[in-house]
């Protein structure tokens, strides 16, 4: 399914965020990991919440689900024994489950999106799998990789996290269950850094307990820990939330997103600060966020890597800002559902964007004026993609067809009807 996006310069109501996907995957596994019933309030429903559901069933949680709630019998340390697992497209959830695996005899992570998931590398999670006694058997890196597990102990690991964190994460997740202590040093610079906070804040909810350096690059960890059943509430979420304030930010707006907390880990709420920066008119309090944009932007410089995945949002808000705006320390969106560096800038110069790419930065000269347009988009399999280029056909002069559109639903799936309910001009199409 295509999108047809028109221009419209107008965008008023008010919507409640989705739930949050990296907190989503983390209390689903959390509560897989457990040996009673938790339950999870507000999961997000989306196709990579979907595969982390799909998977923990097929390894042996029991799970019951009603319209504000998942009920989940976990299998503790003893997954049941699968031959296959299919993660569809989702990154996170093929990394944690890679590290549960190595408490199995035999599984293989198939490939169902080679153009996407299959094109991304988890070397380093292979190899630290491996510094612990686990076998893994893949293809130069990427999917389909099957892991032979059996019964690691434990003991001392490093880990690049040059590429990317969830290969911490989920190393984190594995290791207490472990029967012996882990000691875990992360070499190379840390990417996402802040979403290993997310880690943590789940891991300690669950009853886990982790010693982490300060600065996240050496921890210990006990092993012979269980997880408690717990009872988990999912938050709201930022970096699909970033979308919809992005597009509030271009156009002459009145939007309320409800329920995004103000103290919440999540990195991408840096996207509040960067509208402000960017002299966007917003207030945020008891978790309303609301945006009165006038469309007048102004560029700004920032670190990135503090707000992965709200990145491309900021990047098309820029699109539209007075002045050149510079977002650096942003390699690792190279290694994302496509390459969010080369395709991205691809398609916005497409529509007339004026962008240029160094190996870790973009860079965005702001055209106030508005772009042309007119233009057929390649989604690249990549949500984020889809929804940034959104952002850019509201405010191009004609408008833009995003070809595979749905892919939207990898973390969003009610993306385009909360933006028609504030009055976006959008319209699917085969
Ligand atoms: O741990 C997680 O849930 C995630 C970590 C980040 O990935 P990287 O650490 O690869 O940047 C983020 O981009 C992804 O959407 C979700
Ligand atoms: C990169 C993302 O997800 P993942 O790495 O889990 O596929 C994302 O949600 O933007």
């Amino acid at each position: 399914m295509d999108i047809i996006v028109r221009p419209t310069p107008k965008l008023q109501g008010e919507i409640g965020a989705l739930s949050s996907k990296n907190y989503t995957t983390r209390y689903l596994l959390a509560a897989a990991l457990a040996e009673g019933t938790s339950t999870v309030y507000y999961p997000a429903h989306s196709e990579d919440s979907d595969a982390m559901r799909r998977c923990i069933q097929d390894l042996g949680a029991v799970l019951e689900e009603d319209d504000e709630k998942a009920v989940i019998t976990g299998f503790g340390k003893s997954p049941r024994n699968v031959k296959e697992l299919n993660v569809g497209n989702a990154g996170a959830v093929l990394r944690f489950l890679m590290g549960v695996a190595a408490l199995s005899e035999e599984v293989t992570f198939v490939n169902t999106y080679p153009e996407s998931l299959g094109k991304r590398p988890h070397d380093d999670l292979i190899d630290a799998l491996g510094q612990l006694g686990v076998q893994v058997d893949h293809n130069e890196g990427k999917l389909p990789i099957t892991i032979r597990g059996g019964s690691p102990k434990g003991g001392r690991i490093t880990v690049s996290g040059e590429v990317s964190s969830q290969y911490l994460s989920a190393l984190l997740f594995l290791t207490p269950l472990l029967a012996e202590d882990s000691e875990i040093t992360v070499t190379g610079d840390l990417k996402s850094k802040v979403v290993i906070g997310q880690t943590l804040e789940v891991l300690g909810q669950a009853g886990i307990t982790i010693h982490a350096d300060e600065d996240y690059m050496f921890f210990r960890v006990p092993g012979g820990q269980s997880y408690k059943a717990q009872v988990y509430t999912v938050q709201g979420d930022y970096p699909g939330s970033a979308a919809v304030l992005a597009a509030a930010a271009v156009t002459e707006s009145d939007v309320t997103i409800r329920n995004l907390a103000e103290d919440s880990k999540q990195g991408e709420r840096a996207i509040i600060d960067v509208l402000r920066m960017m002299h966007v008119p917003l207030t945020h309090e008891n978790g309303n966020v609301r945006v009165q944009g006038n469309g007048r932007l102004k560029a700004l410089e920032f670190d990135g890597d503090t707000a992965t995945d709200a990145v491309l949002a900021m990047v098309a808000a820029a699109v539209f800002a007075e002045g050149t705006s510079r977002f650096y320390n942003v390699e690792n969106l190279r290694y994302k559902e496509c390459d969010r560096i080369t395709d991205y800038l691809t398609e916005l110069r497409k529509a007339g964007a004026n962008v240029e790419e160094r190996q870790a930065e973009i860079i965005v000269h702001g055209r106030p004026e508005g772009v042309e347009g007119g233009v057929e988009i390649n989604a690249h399999y990549d949500h984020r993609v889809i929804m940034a280029l959104t952002v850019v056909g509201l405010r191009s002069k004609q408008p833009l067809r995003i070809r595979d559109a749905h892919h939207v639903a990898k973390s969003y799936p009610q993306y385009f009807d909360h933006l028609k309910a504030l009055g976006a001009d959008v319209e699917w199409v085969k």
